[in-house]
């Protein structure tokens, strides 16, 4: 099932949530709305869903205008955060539930509600919990038992809203792989919102990157990641150092590395990722001068925190071994020259 998303415009009041937004999902795809809380994404997949009406624009599935069609007919499943499972209810009538529900002359016969809810639950790896009610499970258990549960009607798109938001991190990294290890088995056309720029690069096939209730860029993780098209977006998805400078002739500088500006612009930021920056204890014509001031070990990757004559300290990262290699400490004078950079007009 492929999903149009076209002009869809929604206000609060005065307050713009989606500007004039355009998405095509295609079918057996699995995508994320990715952005920083308020961008719009909780109220853009509402709407695809049904369960929020836009002010304009219209929503297709499978090219056919859904727009008016009520949430219960669009056959979607959700999993949302706090969506949570009917506490009185076992793992199993949970998962039940929405066969149960069915009108008499569509509803399955006991033994084949039976049969297919013990066949989701092996699909979620949680056969063994049928019995069992919500508060006896884990988080993690839970969401996994809320995605049978979405998945028991046979929808046709599934929407996940934050659906591991509040679990720690690495349930949250567990589960993210997992889904992604479902969904190549499902293919069912997906589409999961959230604010983790990690959870979005590693699961989705594309990202969305919203802000302020637009659309900065639809891309494959690589794409996003690698050539991000704004400079919000190369914020957004990791950190980064940022560098003024005025533009000579075509070229803006970091210390004397030149980097090619935008030419309509005489002033430039220039944005460099920790890891794209080079260290070293002896000085050139090119590098820019600094001193460590912090060193922060992360587990496999340590950052150093240089302080250079203008401007914000510049993030320096480097591998663990690198690192102990260097014997890089607290106060030293060091000379940083960046290797890849991309720049805007400033
Ligand atoms: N029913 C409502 N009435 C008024 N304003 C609303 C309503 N629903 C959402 N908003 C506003 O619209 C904006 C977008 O909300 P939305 O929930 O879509 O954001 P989000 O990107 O999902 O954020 P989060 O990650 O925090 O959930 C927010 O500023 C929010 O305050």
């Amino acid at each position: 099932m492929s999903i149009e998303v076209k002009n869809i415009n929604k206000r609060f009041g005065d307050f713009v949530a989606l500007d004039n937004i355009n998405l095509d999902i295609q079918t057996g795809e699995l995508l994320a709305l990715l952005g920083p809380s308020g961008c719009g994404k909780t109220t853009l997949l509402r709407i695809v869903a049904g369960l929020e009406t836009a002010d304009q624009g219209s929503i297709l599935f499978h090219g056919e205008d859904a727009t008016d069609t009520h949430v219960r007919e669009r056959q979607v499943g959700f999993v949302f955060q706090h969506y949570a499972l009917f506490r009185h209810m076992t793992v199993f009538e949970n998962v039940a539930f929405g066969l149960r529900v069915r009108p008499k002359h569509t509803r399955p016969t006991e033994a084949a509600i039976k049969q297919k809810v013990h066949a989701l639950l092996e699909l979620v790896q949680l056969d063994w919990l049928a019995d069992r009610y919500p508060a006896q499970l884990s988080g993690g258990q839970r969401q996994r038992i809320a995605l049978a549960r979405a998945l028991a009607v046979e929808p046709r798109v599934l929407l996940l809203d934050e659906p591991f938001g509040a679990l720690d991190t690495q349930v949250r990294k567990e589960l993210r792989r997992w889904l992604r290890r479902l969904h190549d088995e499902m293919h069912i056309t997906s589409v999961f919102v959230t604010h983790d720029q990690e959870e979005a690069l590693e699961v989705a096939d594309r990202v969305v990157v919203m802000n302020k209730g637009r659309i900065e860029q639809t891309g494959t993780p690589e794409q996003v990641y690698d050539q991000p098209a704004t400079p919000f977006v190369y914020q957004f998805l990791g950190d980064v150092n940022l560098f003024h400078s005025r533009v000579h002739e075509g070229w803006a500088e970091v210390g004397g590395t030149r980097f090619a500006a935008p030419e309509a612009s005489d002033k430039a930021v220039i944005y460099v990722r920790p890891h794209e920056i080079d260290i070293q204890r002896v000085a050139t014509d090119t590098a820019l001068a600094g001193v460590i001031t912090h060193v922060r070990l992360l587990g496999a990757t340590v950052r150093l925190e240089v302080n250079v004559a203008a401007g914000d300290p510049v993030e320096v990262e480097l591998t663990r071994e690198r690192y102990v290699e260097g014997r890089w400490s607290v106060g030293e004078a060091v000379w940083l020259s960046p290797r890849e950079a991309r720049v805007y007009a400033g």
